[in-house]
């Protein structure tokens, strides 16, 4: 098969769909690699690395889109990466369709096929293709938040960690899967003050078994979600239903009442974000202040860490991959569940319904589409 890797073009996104390694392995196994200029440049894998690794590089992402039979990239494609799309081609990254129409309108008119990494499953009913970014997210976000508490930054000027004498900040963590878990082992490893919230009971029992009475887990509910917003310092947003547009769970009215500085990372941005007031931005203005409280919502997060991020992402998807290139899109579907989980659009369908549901559009099933790649 002939794999296709484009070169990122959001704002600040250095992550490459395939690695030199990956590239390798592909190789390998008799596939063409098809990896446009300077792809990795930004992360340490030259032109020169990828062409030790058995690709071809090519100068011309027009060329890379109109040869390749599968695409693997990172981020959800831009609208000018939308029109290159062909029917007959497939699409591996990630999608977040769910707060993204014109998106979800291009990939539905380009006819491709569409597999989203975000909802790929595994036998544990997890998604191990989000858990990866969600692990660095999680970790960045505590960091991040440090950061914004500080005054020069619109902050409260708290250090979460506190000094003898003086309490620690208070980090309150919604959500305590793959993102909140790894932003709790952060904030308990600077010392602050931490309190998780969760709908499953499960989550917060894990956590409990391991944090003891380090932490705090609370049952999420209106007012227990409530009164634990408007006394924190730094609120993470780490909720997920797969697939959906996040639930605002933060009012606008909350905002408004919560402390003066207050800082809320809003991780769950890339699902649309869990706070009324959220609106992604970019790692070149990650920040913006409504009523007082500092937001943070940048998309792409691990996109700052890219060769971290990079690496962990492909140790994930290129199982994915070689399946796909060994057995061709249909077969992979058919007889890998997992991966027909990712399947959000084929021949101009929607196959994801939770996508489907958000945008008030035709849901068919995935299942029933295979027959026709
Ligand atoms: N901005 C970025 O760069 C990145 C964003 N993400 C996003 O972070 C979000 C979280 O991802 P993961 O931690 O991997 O998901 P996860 O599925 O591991 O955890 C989500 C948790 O939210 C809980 N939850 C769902 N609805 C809730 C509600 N109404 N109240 C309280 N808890 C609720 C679930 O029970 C679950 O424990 C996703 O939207 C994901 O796409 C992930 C990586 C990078
Ligand atoms: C998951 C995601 O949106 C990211 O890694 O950028
Ligand atoms: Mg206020």
């Amino acid at each position: 098969m002939r794999i296709g890797v484009p070169k990122e073009i959001k704002n600040h996104e250095y992550r490459v769909g395939l690695t030199p390694h990956s590239v390798a392995e592909l190789s390998a196994l008799g596939h063409e690699l098809l990896v446009e200029t300077q792809a990795g440049a930004a992360i340490g894998f030259s032109d020169a690395d990828y062409v030790a690794a058995g690709a071809q590089i090519m100068t011309s992402v027009e060329a890379l889109f109109a040869d390749a039979q599968l695409i693997v990239k990172v981020k959800e494609p831009l609208a000018q990466e939308r029109a290159r799309l062909r029917p007959e081609q497939t699409l591996f990254t990630y999608l977040h369709l769910a707060p993204d129409r014109p998106q979800t309108d291009d990939l539905i008119n380009s006819g491709a096929t569409c597999i989203a990494y975000e909802t790929v499953t595994d036998a544990h009913g997890r998604l191990p293709l989000l858990a990866p970014m969600s692990e660095v997210a999680g970790r960045m976000s505590i960091q991040a938040g440090a950061n914004c508490l500080e005054k020069a930054k619109g902050g409260r000027g708290v250090l979460l960690g506190g000094v003898p004498g003086v309490a620690p900040g208070k980090v309150v963590i919604l959500g305590g899967g793959v993102v909140g878990s790894h932003a709790l082992a952060m904030a308990v490893g600077l010392g602050a003050d931490v309190t998780v919230l969760d709908k499953s009971v499960d989550a917060l029992r894990r956590l409990d078994s391991l944090y003891g009475n380090r932490i705090t887990t609370l049952y999420s509910t209106g007012s227990t979600l409530r009164e634990q917003i408007l006394a924190a310092d730094l609120v993470i947003g780490g909720v997920l239903i797969p697939g959906a547009a996040a639930p605002k769970l933060i009012s606008a009215e909350m905002v408004k009442q919560m402390q003066s500085g207050a800082v809320l990372v809003d991780v769950a941005i890339d699902q649309g974000g869990c706070a009324e007031t959220s609106k992604a931005t970019t790692h070149a203005e990650p920040t913006y202040v409504v009523d007082d409280v500092v937001h943070y919502c940048v998309a792409n997060m691990p996109g700052a860490v890219a060769r971290t991020s990079t690496l962990a992402l492909n140790n994930a998807t290129l199982p994915f991959v070689i399946e796909l290139a060994q057995k061709g899109p249909r077969r992979a579907l058919e007889e890998n569940q997992h991966l027909c989980n990712g399947l959000s659009v084929a021949k101009g369908r929607l196959t994801c319904s939770s996508v489907a549901e958000a945008h008030g559009l035709e849901y068919h099933s995935a299942t029933g589409m295979l027959e026709q790649l």
